[in-house]
Order: structure tokens, then sequence, then C-alpha cells
């Protein structure tokens, strides 16, 4: 039988719906408008899309967008000065720093000069340990993206075993985290794992997050499971152009597994909707006000 498309755009789009409720309200009923800062360093052509497209539905939600964007060169000094104004700016809730950086900028020290409780992103030290302690914090947009798609397909998580492939910072290991909280039993697989392909057959769910296209085949799936692919990977069409792929090879994951999402239109629409979702988390909590139901673990 074949599987069941989880579709990543709508989903996003409800989720963007809920969003836009929320702004609506903190609006009407106490004054506050969410705002959001994007930093991006560099003229990376995909990145620059990508942070439109971010501003656009920003906006589209009801919310304040600010871009900054900083020359290739730009030195450290000046955008750690730049983030620390975001910081003290009470009409930013929210800052994302686009990331891979230029190679010259100290990435960790970049992030962790974000103010934790404006860290949309969730990569700050603080909001890692307290994501991995059990405790509310700003949670990684990709992954809770991916949880929340599992929770709406699955209902409960508990017990299931999960095989997360990658161990990156900003996917991997969130993921992984995410998946324990509700219960998961979680295996995180990587470049070094002996016997992949046995160790995602024992997957419930299999979240692949490695960047190299279409590297899990078909017959690594256990019938009937459901497969996330984070992978958004570009790569050139035999006739000529390009076209986007996932980490999964879509057609043969597709025939056996019971879920899967699609690339495009999948896990990526939910990453920029959980970048909103999460920044009317953060403008609740700066508020005193309960954050939004739904919207975050
Ligand atoms: N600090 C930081 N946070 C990020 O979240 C972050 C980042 N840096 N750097 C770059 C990556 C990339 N990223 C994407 C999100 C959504 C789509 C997305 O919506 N993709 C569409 C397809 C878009 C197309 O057609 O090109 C889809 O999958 O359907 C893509 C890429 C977030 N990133």
């Amino acid at each position: 039988m074949a599987a069941t498309v989880i579709d990543g755009k709508a989903f996003a789009a409800r989720v963007r719906g809920q969003v836009a409720t929320h702004v609506a309200a903190l609006k009407a009923d106490h004054g506050i408008t969410p705002g959001l800062a994007v930093v991006l360093v560099g003229e990376d052509p995909a990145s620059q899309v990508y942070v439109k497209s971010k501003g656009k539905m920003t906006l589209e939600v009801g919310m304040k967008s600010v871009e900054h964007k900083l020359d290739a060169g730009t030195a450290e000094a000046d955008l750690l000065a730049l983030i620390h104004q975001l910081n003290t700016d009470p009409e930013i809730h929210g800052i994302l720093v686009q990331l891979p950086l230029p190679g010259h900028l100290d990435e960790d020290l970049v992030i962790n000069s974000i103010d934790p409780a404006k860290d949309v992103d969730g990569f700050h030290i603080s909001n890692v340990g307290l994501l991995g302690t059990g405790q509310d914090s700003m949670v990684p947009c990709t992954p809770l993206g991916c949880l929340m798609m599992l929770r709406d397909h699955h209902g409960s998580l508990s017990g299931m075993d999960a095989v997360v492939i990658g161990r990156s910072n900003i996917v991997g290991k969130p993921m992984a985290q995410l998946l324990l909280g509700d219960s998961c039993t979680v295996t995180i697989a990587h470049s070094r794992t002996k016997d992949l392909a046995d160790v995602v057959r024992r997957a419930d769910i299999v979240v692949a997050a490695v960047g190299r296209p279409q590297m899990v085949p078909g017959d690594w799936i256990k019938p009937g499971a459901t497969v996330i692919d984070v992978g958004i990977n570009r790569i050139d069409k035999p006739e000529g152009g390009t076209r986007l792929v996932g980490d999964v090879d879509y057609d043969s994951c597709a025939a056996v597994a019971g879920a899967i999402t699609p690339v495009p239109g999948g896990v990526g629409p939910m990453t920029i909707a959980c970048l909103l979702a999460n920044t009317v988390t953060a403008c609740c909590r700066a508020n005193g006000l309960p954050a939004p139901e739904g919207l975050t673990v």
C-alpha cells in the first residue's frame, strides 16, 4: 500500500493561521506586536531567497519584520554590536542569525551572544541545556516542525523506535531530545554508524537529516514506518536544469513507508512556520503571558 503523504505545506499554512490569530489577540488585548529580526551576513543567493520568504511570511501573520544585511567581510565586533542592540530593543522578540556564517566569524560566539529569550532558532547553549533537561526553552524550528507532524499523524509517540540519521546541533541532536521527550526509544545514527541499513530497519520513525541527496533507499525502511525527510538538496536533472530532493529516495521509500514527507512541501515550510510560532512564544513569555498552546512542545 502506498504511503500517506504528510502535507507539510498545508500543515504549515494551518500553523501560520494559528500564529496570525495569536498575533491579532496580542495586538487587540495588549497592544503588543511581536517583532522578528533576521540577520544575514554575506550574499549567498540561496540564503537571500530564504530570508526574503521569511520576511514576507512574518508580515503576512501580522508581525513586525526587520532585516539586517551585512556584507561578507563584516567584523565580528560589528556583528556582536548589532546583536547587542537587538537584544535590548523592546520591539524585537525574536532574533535569527542566518547560518552558516562566513569563516572568519565564530559561530558559537555569535549564537551565544543572542539573548536566550530571543533566540528563536533555539541554538543558544542555554536553550540547548533547557531542552535537554525538559525545561521550557526555545525549541529549534526544524525539529519542532517534524515533531508537530509526527504527533499529528500518530497521536502518541510513546514507545516507538525512532532513528535519527544525522547528529548536527541544528537538527539531529535536538530532534533526538524531542523524540525522547515524547517517550520514543531513540537512536542517533551518523556517518560512522555500523550497519546503518540494519539500524534504520528497526525504526518505526525515521528522521533523515544528513544533507546527502537520496541516500536512504526504500529497502532500509520497515514496512509501515513513518519517514520524515529533512534534506533539501538541489541536484542536476538528466535533461538539464535542477530539482530539489531530500535525503531519502522518495519513490522507493514511499512504496514501503506508512507515511512520508515530500521535498519540497514537507519539512521546509514547517521550519518557517515554527520560526513564526517561536517568535510569538518568545513575545508572550517576554510579556509575562502564557505561551499559546499547540505552538510549542
Ligand atoms: N539560523 C538559521 N536558521 C534556519 O532555520 C536556517 C538557517 N539559519 N540557514 C539556512 C537554513 C535553510 N532553511 C530552510 C527553511 C525552509 C525551506 C523551505 O521552505 N523550503 C521549501 C522549498 C523552497 C525552494 O523551492 O527552494 C520546501 O522545502 O518546500 C528551505 C530552507 C532554514 N535555515
